[in-house]
């Protein structure tokens, strides 16, 4: 260490890892229906001018009440829905314009699970098939057996038994249903994860093992999450930064040390007073 380094007021920050997402003043619109007003279509705009980043390894949690627009903001990232407005970048690259088979090298490194595992799976394909389908699309040159046992590590890998890949998803309990949707999730290598109330929907027992699955991954895969929940104890655990969001809006956003003990914004502490065991 130099002298110079020893008498700054101001060392060198941490090096931080590299920069994966940023949403910038992102809105979003939904059509109503038969919402006419002359000849001009009426929306509802859920999500109204949301900027945020995320970097490579670290979660962010997005907490709010039920219609705040967390989901709406999750889907717009992995664009199953198309921005009104504004702009997201991943690895400085806007993704926001781009559609089709344009989409695919970003489809390769961000992918969502959701809330309801039973939902989210089509119930007609095999769990060899469901994990397969991604690994089919962005892995074209594996041939079916490679796939196969690709599936087959993936699901050992969530926890399940190889004898998995042969049944259906009613076979499998809420939580091994969510592994499904997990190891679906990890078959094509992505970097960041939007994870849309993994938890909401199970028992609490089978909350914390989920919980502690998506960690335990974090650390073996340097994953990013967009950890979206109303459960503001489960984004506290999970979380590197919280952003509260408020009616399309983020009103609040710091760690969640800070954020839990020392909230800034009414609306932050009305989220909290709402939690008795916090
Ligand atoms: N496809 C749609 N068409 C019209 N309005 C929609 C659509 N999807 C969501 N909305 C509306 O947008 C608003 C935000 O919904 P969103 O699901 O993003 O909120 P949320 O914070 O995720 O809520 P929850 O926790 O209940 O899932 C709600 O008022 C909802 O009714």
């Amino acid at each position: 260490m130099t002298n110079s380094t020893l008498s700054s007021p101001h060392p060198d920050p941490e090096p931080l890892s590299p920069l994966l997402l940023e949403v910038e003043k992102l809105a979003v619109r939904y059509p109503l229906p038969g919402g006419f007003l002359g000849r001009s279509r009426r929306f509802v705009e859920p999500v109204k001018g949301v900027s945020f980043r995320i970097r490579a390894g670290q979660t962010v949690g997005l907490v709010g009440e039920s219609g705040s627009g967390k989901t709406t903001i999750g889907k717009a990232i992995v664009r199953l829905i198309s921005p009104h407005s504004g702009e997201i970048r991943y690895r400085q690259e806007r993704i926001d314009t781009l559609s089709g088979a344009r989409l695919r090298p970003y489809r390769k490194r961000v992918q969502m699970i959701f809330q309801d595992p039973h939902n989210s799976l089509n119930p007609r394909l095999t769990i060899a098939r469901i994990v397969g389908e991604p690994l089919e699309i962005h892995f074209p040159a594996l041939r079916a057996q490679e796939r196969r046992d690709r599936a087959a590590q993936l699901l050992a890998r969530v926890g399940l038994p190889a004898d998995s890949l042969d049944r259906f998803p009613h076979e499998f309990s809420g939580g091994q249903r969510q592994r499904i949707g997990i190891a679906r999730a990890l078959a094509v290598e992505p970097e960041l994860i939007v994870c849309d109330e993994p938890v909401s929907a199970l028992d609490v027992s089978v909350q914390a093992q989920i919980v502690n699955l998506l960690q335990d991954l974090q650390q073996e895969l340097g994953l990013a999450y967009l950890f979206i929940s109303h459960d503001l104890a489960v984004v506290e655990h999970m979380s590197d930064l919280v952003l509260v969001l408020n009616e399309g809006r983020i009103v609040e956003e710091a760690p969640p040390e800070e954020l839990y003990r020392n909230p800034q914004n009414e609306y932050t502490r009305k989220l909290l007073a709402a939690v008795p065991s916090l």
